[in-house]
């Protein structure tokens, strides 16, 4: 695991902070300057919620993430573009993603509802 950190960091805290990321299914990509991750979430009512938490203390933090969702899925990616890098700030993004997702609950990418199947209902 070489992530890129940015300058100015505290180096050794931000690497392992993305450790204890990875430990619980982060990944790094793009050239290890990102974190990522993917919620399956039971239904689209929850991915909804889960998105709104995430935009909601994003805004507050102004750090905002890319976000990606699907009828049963959101995907989360965290990077800093100046100076370009991981950062404290996407650790502690990261981590509130982790708390947000547990309180509304995951499941299993198989247990969730797959676009157009007959139990996919909002
Ligand atoms: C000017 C403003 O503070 C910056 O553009 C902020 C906004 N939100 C951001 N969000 C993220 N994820 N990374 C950033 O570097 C960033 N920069």
């Amino acid at each position: 695991m070489q992530p890129k950190i940015a300058t100015g960091e505290d180096e050794n805290k931000v690497k392992s902070e993305l450790e204890e990321l990875v430990s619980s299914g982060w990944q790094l990509d793009k050239n290890e300057v990102q974190v990522a991750k993917t919620y399956h979430l039971a239904s689209y009512r929850n991915v909804k919620f889960l998105s709104l938490e995430i935009m909601s203390r994003s805004q507050l933090k102004n750090h905002h993430p890319v976000l990606t969702t699907t009828v049963s899925s959101v995907t989360v990616h965290w990077t800093t573009h100046n100076p370009p890098g991981l950062t404290e700030k996407d650790t502690l993004m990261a981590k509130y993603c982790d708390n947000v997702a547990e309180i509304i609950g995951t499941v299993d990418p198989e247990e969730s509802k797959k676009c157009g199947s007959a139990q996919s209902q909002i």
